[in-house]
């Protein structure tokens, strides 16, 4: 999907939200694990409870993964499932030396055909570049995480009082453009987006830790808007988990629903909508 449809989209469903779907054998409806893919069945319901709220769909790749071929299966049926007009994000975070990130991204952008990966930059640009060759995918580099352990490494600064994730952005931003690459800011870590946007005023940001995290919706706008909104909006836990009985997909929908209408006062706020 390319960056006009996604501004499109935002704007046809006043909502900015992006539901991750990070399905969980521990957390899902006792009543699905008797059926025959409880991951799809559970994602399934899911899509069709919130796909009226949200632009984009985020499954992290490690709930699929650890269940071996049949987890990679339910993966590929999510995604076909997903509505064609939803920007599909495999969180992934890959990255090696650039043979392997070119098998990464055949997997993710071919025999997988998501819109987006994303990417951790630690091991720097051949390590990225290869994803950035495909037409109208989007590669979403680790800029500054919401974890505890952000502040391991991405906050130290360097002899000229520059921070990593600074660092990271000025670089990273060179490989790619707006059209092609976005960066994955924490929603706990608002007094941050501020310096973040301005580094790179342009670009899209993925926005984890909002909800189950604790992150602030309207300070995440407040600090990471620009004038294509700019943001987008990840709730997991918080819309999937709603409840954990046989309502949980009409639960999630109300979830996703209330981060919609919340989402549509900050678009007309902007006068976006
Ligand atoms: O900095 C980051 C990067 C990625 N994530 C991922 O986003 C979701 C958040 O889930 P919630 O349940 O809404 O907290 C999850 O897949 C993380 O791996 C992140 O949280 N922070």
């Amino acid at each position: 999907m390319d960056k006009a449809k996604l501004i499109a989209e935002i704007k046809s469903k006043k909502s900015f939200l992006c539901v991750g779907l990070d399905t969980d054998m521990d957390l899902i409806p006792k009543h699905l694990l008797d059926t025959e893919d409880p991951i799809f069945e559970f994602n399934k319901a899911i899509i069709d409870a919130t796909k009226d709220f949200c632009v984009a769909y985020k499954p992290n790749i490690a709930f699929y993964e650890c269940h071996g071929p049949k987890g990679w299966e339910s993966l590929k049926k999510t995604l076909d499932y997903i509505p064609k007009d939803k920007f599909t994000i495999a969180d992934a975070k890959r990255g090696d030396i650039g043979n392997t990130s070119r098998y990464y991204a055949k997997t993710f952008f071919e025999y997988m055909d998501f819109d987006a990966v994303t990417i951790a930059p630690y091991m720097g640009e051949d390590s990225i570049t290869p994803f950035l060759e495909y037409k109208d995918k989007w590669v979403i580099v680790l800029a500054l995480t919401s974890n505890k352990g952000a502040l391991d490494f991405q906050f130290m600064t360097d002899m000229n009082g520059e921070k990593l994730y600074e660092r990271v952005l000025k670089k990273t931003a060179k490989w790619g453009t707006p059209e092609n690459l976005m960066y994955v800011v924490g929603a706990t870590r608002a007094e941050s987006i501020k310096t973040v946007r301005k580094i790179v005023p342009n670009h899209f940001f993925l926005v984890p830790g909002f909800g189950a995290q604790g992150g602030s919706l309207i300070d995440t706008a407040q600090y990471g808007w620009n004038d294509d909104c700019g943001l987008l909006v990840n709730s997991s836990r918080g819309i999937l988990y709603a409840s954990n009985g046989e309502d949980f997909a009409q639960k999630a929908g109300e979830k996703a629903q209330e981060i919609q209408k919340q989402m549509e006062v900050i678009l007309v706020e902007k006068g976006f909508i």
